[in-house]
């Protein structure tokens, strides 16, 4: 679908026509390649304007088409043709142009961009690399160091930038394809040596070598495992040191190697993933796109710690009028302050004016009196909580939203204490609230689909990726990590160490292990927790029954490293050892070792050999046999839920897809059988036992994952 026009006597105008974004479909690709045809042996026409329908240039590959067996015209001779046509073509870029999208401009002639354009390679996101072409062409155009940065990280550039880097020869604040049909029309004629990218020499930078050996140092270490951004560098060195058709033939051999790899659709799962959890729905029925979100103007924050401080920046930063409230004037001033400098950071990143004005503080909760929403970040309390859910119920006009950000605690019990529990909604954000993208929203069994409506746009709004999810301890973030923590411990008692596991939990992806992470956050924080549950001391017992808890086995060694003062890098000791309080750079310690073999002596365990296949095993399968739980209890509607707030909130490698879609990768036999394995070995460990929605699945021949949200909605409709 492109269709070809004369315009202004002698141009010929192509527009790619195939919304929402224009991607390169099979048929979008035939359309391209007849109208270039009829445009060049069309005597009429002198020069050619590619453009996209709706303001929209091209948004790359049609993703959905991966995968399938993609039939058409390839991209490659499509784009060369237009290159080597006689008669000048000149992209005008409106919106976006983007992967392939940008790949076809890049075989035009000239480029004209609007100045609110986004341009860029994301291929690297998706798995992939820039391969008809893009990696060839862009560092012949715009030399290795930036090609290097654009690609290997698939950052989107504004249309200035792109002028600044020779991407694009002009921007517009005007019609782009008006302004490039005047530009055609005095370029007609006129000899196109020069203006073919994939003839030009690629520029060579000084220290060729050692720039390489840099980037590909740096790449590896910031891919945590993902291979397409080292094939982008593969690719533009080829460019670099490659006559250019010698070139296209290698980034053709990379991009094999991608092209089907399991990281590929791992990335291209969470793109649709992410835009699936969008549409989200109720156990009643309700759902995304028949529920009126309520107009919010003004918001309030209570409680200024350095939750609610990033949530009311991160509002305030959105546009929104915001009362933040700290009772303790101490606290209030700090914040205050602390706050100031996160407003001036952000705009200066952004490059905008800071949003002082945009937030009142008050010591007084009655300053919630004429906002819209509210948001409490007090203390994780359910006394307190509870106590300032009353107040505001009865201090906040009529129809405002309450949320609140707990990160696990009742939502419906909180509901309960105000006047109109149908307007109560969790809203867990994630430290530090200004800059993570998740945001899980909680409905509550009263919650109305109109509240979910409302927060999830605000989630949208404040520019984060919104999970709507029900309610239950830990939501589903916190309740997934609690049987994973649980083996991770268990592992240390039976003979591994904090390193061993962190070791493997790293190599697999995740920025940071376990327990590298108890001790950034703070071991003293799940202590508290553990103490609320009535668990949490040492109880200084010895043997088997010391470690059973409640009917099933727990360990301690949190609570005694808690009960010895270390709570990880605030006292300078925790897991690892630093060199002072609030050292961030741990060490392996001695210490810890020799604390590790009395315990286990003094519990009467001996160490075996433990290695990384059993720490991912153990500590992931029950993971996600947690999240199998979660479906089954109707929490998550579906697998997207539980991966994008895993990738989202917790770390976990984006190029594995999420724990759900990891499983569909291993083999949900192969997990199934794990637990049972390890079921068998201890049966003392209630998340070892595997959920009936993994046996129901395996049971039913293992659907691919894009099948089991409808399994799961048949079976809650059969209950
Ligand atoms: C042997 C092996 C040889 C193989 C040879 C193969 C040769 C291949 C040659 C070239 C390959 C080129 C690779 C590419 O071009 S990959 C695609 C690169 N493009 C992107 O990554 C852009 C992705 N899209 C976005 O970033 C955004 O969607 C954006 C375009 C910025 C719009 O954002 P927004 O306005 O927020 O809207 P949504 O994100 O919600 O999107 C609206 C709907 O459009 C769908 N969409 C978007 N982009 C694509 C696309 N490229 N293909 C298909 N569909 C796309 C998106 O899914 C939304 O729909 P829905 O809500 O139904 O999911």
């Amino acid at each position: 679908m492109a269709q070809l026009t004369r315009v202004s006597g002698s141009v010929g105008l192509i527009t790619l026509q195939s919304p929402p974004v224009n991607a390169l479909s099979a048929a979008v690709r035939q359309g391209i390649v007849d109208t270039v045809q009829r445009a060049l042996s069309d005597p009429e026409v002198k020069s050619v304007v590619v453009c996209g329908q709706n303001g929209i240039f091209c948004g790359g590959a049609d993703i959905k088409e991966f995968g399938t067996n993609m039939s058409g015209p390839p991209l490659v001779p499509l784009i060369h043709a237009i290159e080597v046509a006689h008669k000048p073509v000149v992209a005008a870029i409106e919106g976006i142009a983007l992967g392939g999208g940008l790949e076809l401009a890049l075989g035009c002639h000239y480029r004209i961009a609007h100045s609110k354009a986004k341009l860029g390679l994301p291929e690297v996101t998706l798995g992939l690399l820039p391969a008809a072409g893009g990696s060839q062409r862009l560092p012949r155009l715009i030399g290795v160091p930036a090609a290097l940065d654009l690609i290997t990280t698939g950052r989107h550039i504004t249309a200035a930038e792109a002028l600044k880097l020779g991407v694009v020869d002009q921007v517009t604040a005007h019609s782009t394809v008006d302004v490039a049909v005047k530009f055609a029309l005095s370029v007609a004629g006129k000899p196109l040596d020069g203006r073919r990218i994939s003839s030009l020499p690629c520029p060579r930078p000084p220290n060729m070598d050692a720039l390489f050996e840099g980037v590909m140092k740096k790449v590896r270490q910031s891919a945590r495992g993902a291979i397409a951004p080292i094939a982008c560098v593969q690719a533009i060195r080829a460019a670099a040191t490659l006559p250019y058709d010698q070139g296209m033939e290698r980034e053709l051999e990379l991009m094999a190697s991608l092209f089907t790899s399991d990281q590929a659709r791992a990335l291209q799962y969470i793109f649709f993933a992410q835009r699936a959890v969008a549409r989200w729905s109720m156990p009643s029925g309700a759902r995304w796109d028949t529920s009126k979100p309520r107009p919010v103007h003004k918001a309030a924050v209570i409680g200024l710690g350095t939750m609610g401080r990033g949530i009311a920046v991160a509002l305030a930063q959105t546009g929104l009028s915001v009362v933040a409230v700290e009772t303790q004037e101490k606290q209030l001033m700090a914040a205050k302050q602390e706050m100031s400098g996160m407003l001036e950071r952000g705009a200066k990143r952004r490059g905008v004016a800071p949003a002082f004005d945009k937030i009142r503080y008050s010591p007084d909760i009655k300053a919630v009196a004429d906002v819209d929403l509210v948001i409490e970040a007090v203390f994780e309390d359910m006394a307190l909580k509870e106590k300032v859910f009353q107040q505001l119920s009865a201090l906040c006009k009529p129809g405002t939203l309450l949320c609140t950000n707990t990160s696990g605690l009742d939502v419906d019990h909180l509901a309960s204490q105000t006047r109109s529990p149908e307007l109560v909604v969790g809203m867990h954000f994630f430290a530090p609230a200004h800059v993570m993208k998740l945001l899980e929203v909680v409905y509550g069994s009263k919650s109305s689909p109109q509240a979910l409506a409302t927060a999830m746009q605000l989630g949208k709004k404040m520019g984060k990726v919104s999970v709507a999810v029900g309610n239950c301890r830990g939501f589903v973030g916190n309740r997934m990590l609690k049987p994973y923590s649980e083996q991770a411990f268990f592992l240390l008692e039976e003979g591994a160490t904090p390193e061993l596991v962190d070791g493997a939990l790293e190599d697999f992806g995740f920025p940071m292990g376990l327990f590298r992470m108890s001790d950034l956050s703070g071991l003293d924080v799940g202590w508290r927790v553990r103490k609320v549950d009535g668990l949490g001391k040492s109880s200084g017992a010895s043997g088997q029954q010391a470690r059973i808890r409640q009917g099933r086995r727990y360990s301690p060694l949190g609570d005694v490293l808690c009960e010895q003062g270390r709570f990880g890098q605030k006292t300078g000791r925790g897991w690892y050892q630093y060199d002072k309080p609030g050292g961030r750079v741990g060490r392996p310690d001695p210490w810890l070792h020799s604390f590790l073999e009395e315990y286990r002596a003094q519990h009467g365990l001996v160490a075996r050999r433990i290695d990384h296949q059993e720490v991912l095993e153990r500590c992931l399968y029950t993971l996600i046999n947690e999240g199998f739980r979660i479906l089954e209890d109707g929490i998550a509607a579906g697998p997207e839920e539980i991966d994008i707030i895993y990738v989202f909130g917790y770390g976990w490698p984006r190029h594995r897809g999420g724990p759900m879609f990891y499983a569909s990768m291993v083999g949900l036999e192969k997990v199934l059988a794990r637990l049972e394995f390890y079921q068998e070995a201890h049966p003392d460990v209630p998340y070892l036992q595997p959920c009936n929605l993994l046996k129901r699945l395996v049971a039913s021949g293992s659907p691919p994952v894009h099948k089991w949200r409808e399994v799961v909605k048949k079976l809650h409709s059969q209950l």
